[in-house]
This record gives structure tokens, sequence and C-alpha cells, in this order.
């Protein structure tokens, strides 16, 4: 299991960066490989994420030398979202059926990890984050229904969504990692405009739900030094806490979103008034 390895970057040096070298250190391009583990580890507040799809075997979770244990959760939590068909998770021996748009948040600790698809022609696909943690805390099945609804954005601004927020504390306990998965309704297109950046945590945004010729422009940057990245179906981007991270699609779809750094405080964003973008 081989860890593609990011390195965090400044804002000064990456206002610099051509088009190849941004998608280089911040795209994540192949999110889901048939019966492989796809993680990219980022030095941004150190989170990891990428896809687990287990088609014809099952995929298990393991340390390595980048993260120095003996297992993968040794140190760290974990989040998945399910946007496949229904799979299963087994973790230390304990089944637990994810079904498409179902999560599960996973302590610390836990030694055996597995995913397996339920129906190979139909594959399971697992979304992941995990974040170091300090601290054990008891796994959770999110199931959709369980996820906390929150309906943002009007049809005049193109932005009407619903943010189901997963691992987040009205729904489970964790020690960095919050995470949840953002619709927008057909003719809908931004997410999060006015945008906003955090500098107490970075994160990860994953776009799926997307046709072969749909893409979505991605924003990032400082506010007063804004690029933007091209995104295809089932890709992910790395969001440093500097950068604002707003995307507008060529039509309505969806998004996971994890985050992790000093604080669970969903709703502490810094808005960048309209008029300071550039
Ligand atoms: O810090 C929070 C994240 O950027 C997302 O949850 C925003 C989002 O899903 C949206 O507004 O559509
Ligand atoms: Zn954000």
């Amino acid at each position: 299991m081989e860890l593609d390895i990011r390195y965090a970057n400044h804002p000064d040096d990456t206002k610099y960066y051509t088009t190849e070298e941004l998608r280089e250190h911040f795209l994540i391009e192949d999110v889901f490989v048939e019966d492989e583990i796809s993680l990219t580890y980022s030095h941004q507040d150190r989170i990891i994420a990428g896809g687990v799809m287990p088609v014809n075997k099952e995929l298990q979770l393991e340390g390595s030398k980048d993260l120095g244990v003996d297992f993968f959760l040794q140190g760290r939590e974990l989040g998945a979202i399910n946007i496949g068909g229904d799979g299963v998770i087994v973790l230390d021996g304990k089944e637990y059926e994810i079904k498409s748009r179902d999560g599960l948040y996973v302590g610390r600790g836990t030694k055996e990890v597995i995913f397996k698809s339920a129906d190979p022609k139909n594959p399971a696909k697992f979304y992941v984050n995990s974040a170091s943690a300090h601290k054990e805390y008891p796994t959770v099945q999110i199931e959709f229904d369980k996820a906390n609804p929150v309906k943002l954005g009007e049809a005049e601004t193109m932005n009407v969504r619903t943010i189901y927020q997963y691992v987040h504390p009205a729904v489970c306990e964790s020690c960095q990692l919050s995470m949840g998965m953002t619709v927008l309704e057909p003719q809908s297109a931004w997410n999060t405009m006015p945008s906003h950046t955090h500098e107490r945590r970075m994160e990860v945004y994953f776009y799926f739900d997307m046709g072969e010729n749909d893409k979505v422009f991605h924003m990032m940057g400082q506010p007063n030094e804004t690029r933007h990245i091209v995104m295809s179906n089932e890709q992910a981007v790395i969001s440093p806490s500097w950068s604002l991270h707003s995307g507008v699609g060529t039509k309505n779809y969806t998004f996971i979103w994890g985050m992790c750094g000093e604080n669970k405080e969903f709703t502490d964003m810094d808005h960048i008034p309209m008029n300071d973008l550039k």
C-alpha cells in the first residue's frame, strides 16, 4: 500500500505555479482504482485522503514506513463514505454493512480494517479521510439518514444545496476529523460562494456524481490571488489552510468535504467579502 506523498506549500510560492504544477501539488487525479487502495498523504495537517475500491478481492489497510507504525490506525482516526454499490467494512472481525451513501467513523486503535463489496458487478467505492488522533473514540456507523442535513443557498444564486454532516459533533465524536457530503440541486452550480477560508483547518474536496463531459472549476488560492483547477468526475483536491475552496460546475454535482486542524467548529469560517476577490 503505497502513499502518494504531497508536501505542504507556501502561498508566496504557490502563486507562481503553472497549471501543471498546481495540479501536481493539489489535485488527486485517480481516487478509485479497481481492487486497489489509492491514498494520498498530504503534509497539510497530515491528512490522508483517497479511495478504496474492492471488486474481486478484499482490501486491507496497512501500516507503512511513511506512518511509522505497525498498523494504519495506530495513531489515526478514519471516516469513510461509500459512493458506490453496497459494501462491508470489517473492523477487527466485526462486520459493518455500509450501503450506498452510508458512512462510518472508525476510532484510533482499530487494528484490522478490511473493505469488501457486496456485488462485484456493482462495486462499493469507499472515499476515505484519515487524520492523526490523540485518543480513541468509539466507532460509529453513520447511515445516510443519520447525517445532519443543513439546507443552504438560493435558486437565484445557483447554489441550492444540502450539506449532510457525517463526522460532526452532532453525529459522533472525533479527535480532529470533520467530514460530510454536499448535494447540489439540479440547476445549481456553485458551492460555498461567497467563499471562505479557515486558517484553523485544512480541507479536501472530492467531486463526484458528474458525467464524462461535466467539469467543476475548483477555485483556490488566497482571496486576492485566486487560481482554478479543472476537475473531472471522482477527483479530489487539497486545500491548504490559507486557501479558499469553492467550485462552480457545468452541471449540478455532489462532493465530499473533509477537514482537520485546530478545531471542529463547522461554522468557524472567515467569509470573504465579494469585492475582496481578485
Ligand atoms: O468548511 C466547510 C466546507 O468548505 C464545505 O462544507 C462547504 C460546503 O459544503 C458548501 O458550502 O457547499
Ligand atoms: Zn471550508
